[in-house]
């Protein structure tokens, strides 16, 4: 025989002893199918005979396809006797709580004592659960009273009881997070978040509008007289305008002097409460703007293009009566757009209570080396925790809104408006390994400039009203408790990926031709 023909016949043999005891033992083999399957992948494993034969080729893949099967059949038939065994063992379980029981012939009554038992550690549990925390024993005690089985009632009682806390260092904070999680029998769940899709419905037929418009411009102006036309003609709605704005309404024609404004910067702070709906015809800036006038609570914002780049100003100024109509008639779906309340702290003032008022962004608060050509020297600290020493041009706490505004300039990533979080982007940091961070809507964030900073620092609001930090000065941000709603186009997400694609291009690449080599 030549050496072929013998590694032939050699391989020929191996194959007949699998085979054997494939059909030997079949699937309740004395050799386990593992066994088999090991068999086959050492033959496999045999190197190639010199001259390669085909049949032996097809045959090793039919031996592949063979062991694949019977792994499957062994795993089944695992899983299938492990599940049986469980049963076996909770039905065996479950017989012998019932014979002790009956012996002690304890079953009626310790049924009325385990209710007793349970409205016991209920009363504790409501003393125990904090009103910023849940117990699980409420949800335990729903289970047991509702379920009259015993079986589920002693696999309850097994579960140790637990708690969960929040607000600790804060306490203002706690209410919220019960929104994050929830207890389903004793278990912590995802709970359905507020933050889905917010729908805004009327219920009674808003009124008065408040239209706020970008200075120095033909186009806004010319469409500004025409929609308080509409509005007070058609609508049968009243118009507040800025002092500026109404000035420049009269001078066209007295016909607009129904249309109402403000002497005193402190109605400002009233306007909330009169305001059903705000309008603001511009940019991005104008929606800034607006935003910044309110101190407080926000009422829905309506937000029309006459920008350059617009990427928070869905709406298009030609199309302004049927996106008005709509939005008067509702529901409409808005962005909860959140803000950061900034505090600035003096190191001249600190023991002072009165501290500076606290400046609400809806974009950003940066702090910069400004002028100073200096490197800008930032310790920063989030809660109780040191973060980070900033050493670079500056730093940047940005809201989801503002990500793809100064942060996403400086590195950050751009994040959904509707994700509650603060963004932490350095500006130019000299360092290799400085990465910007997303951290969550509930700390609170210090940034101060150390005593052996070389320059001043600067803070900016949403690119305006410069600050000068110096040595010892600090810088507070968190997230403000009034957030600015603005009206989707669509909704929250539909108008997020549009700006995106359509004011940042973002990933657009020509698409890659199908001819050219393949897997296949
Ligand atoms: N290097 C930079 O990218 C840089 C520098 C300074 C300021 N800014 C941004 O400008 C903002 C002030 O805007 P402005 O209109 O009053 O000043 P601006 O007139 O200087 O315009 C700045 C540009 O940023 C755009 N912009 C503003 N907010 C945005 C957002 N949330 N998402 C995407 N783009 C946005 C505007 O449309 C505009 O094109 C600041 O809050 C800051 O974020 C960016
Ligand atoms: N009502 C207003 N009063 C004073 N300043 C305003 C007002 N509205 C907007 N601004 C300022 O005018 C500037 C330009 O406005 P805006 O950003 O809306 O227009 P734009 O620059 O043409 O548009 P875009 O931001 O889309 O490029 C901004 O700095 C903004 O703060």
């Amino acid at each position: 025989m030549s050496d072929q023909a013998t590694q032939v016949s050699s391989n020929k043999e191996k194959v007949n002893v699998v085979g054997t005891h494939l059909q030997n033992n079949g699937y309740h083999d004395s050799l386990p199918p593992y066994d088999s399957e090991k068999m086959i992948k050492e033959f496999l494993r045999q190197p190639p005979s010199k001259a390669v034969d085909e049949n032996l080729l097809e045959f090793s893949e039919a031996m592949r396809s063979v062991a694949k099967a019977l792994r499957r059949v062994s795993e089944g038939k695992a899983s299938a006797q492990a599940e049986a065994a469980e049963w076996k063992r909770k039905y065996e379980l479950e017989r012998e709580k019932n014979l002790q029981q009956k012996h002690k012939g304890e079953v009626t009554e310790g049924l009325q004592n385990h209710s007793d038992q349970e409205n016991s550690s209920i009363e504790q549990t409501d003393k125990c659960c904090g009103k910023h925390g849940i117990c699980s024993h409420e949800v335990l005690r729903d289970d047991i009273m509702v379920s009259k089985t015993k079986f589920i009632h002693d696999l309850a009682m097994r579960k140790a009881p637990f708690k969960l806390l929040w607000g600790c260092n804060g306490g203002k904070n706690g209410q919220h997070k019960h929104d994050v999680v929830s207890f389903e029998k004793g278990n912590i769940t995802a709970a359905a978040r507020s933050s889905k899709q917010i729908s805004l419905k009327w219920e009674s037929h808003p009124q008065t509008v408040l239209i706020l418009t970008k200075p120095n411009s033909t186009p806004v102006r010319v469409l500004c007289a025409e929609m308080v036309r509409w509005l007070k003609d058609i609508k049968k709605i009243d118009v507040i305008v800025e002092p500026r704005v109404k000035a420049e309404l009269l001078a066209e024609n007295s016909y607009f002097n129904f249309v109402q404004t403000w002497e005193d910067d402190d109605e400002i702070l009233l306007l909330h409460t009169k305001v059903d709906l705000i309008i603001t015809l511009g940019g991005d800036g104008t929606v800034l703007w607006a935003a910044s006038m309110f101190k407080g609570p926000v009422p829905p914002v309506v937000p029309f293009s006459l920008g350059s780049l617009g990427f928070m100003t869905p709406f298009q100024s030609e199309l302004y009566r049927d996106s008005l109509d709509t939005i008067l008639r509702g529901p409409i779906s808005i962005t909860l757009r959140h803000r950061l309340q900034c505090h600035v702290i003096r190191e001249s003032a600190k023991d002072e209570l009165d501290t500076e008022d606290p400046i609400l962004v809806l974009n950003e608060v940066t702090i910069d080396r400004g002028m100073s050509s200096y490197l800008t020297l930032l310790e920063c600290y989030c809660d109780n925790s040191f973060v980070t020493c900033v050493q670079g041009d500056g730093l940047i706490l940005s809201t989801t809104s503002g990500s793809t505004a100064y942060s996403l300039a400086a590195g950050g990533s751009m994040v959904h408006p509707q994700v509650p979080g603060i963004l932490f982007t350095p500006i130019c940091p000299h360092s290799l390994s400085f990465r910007p961070l997303i951290l969550p809507e509930h700390v609170t964030l210090r940034v101060q400039v150390p005593f052996n900073s070389r320059g001043h620092a600067w803070a900016s609001f949403d690119g305006k009203d410069r600050k000068q930090l110096s040595a010892g000065d600090a810088l507070i941000c968190s997230i403000a408790p009034w957030p600015v709603p603005t009206a989707c186009l669509v909704d929250s997400t539909n108008d997020f990926l549009r700006s995106i694609h359509e004011g940042l291009h973002w990933n657009l690449r020509k698409p890659q031709s199908s001819d050219g080599p393949r897997d296949h």
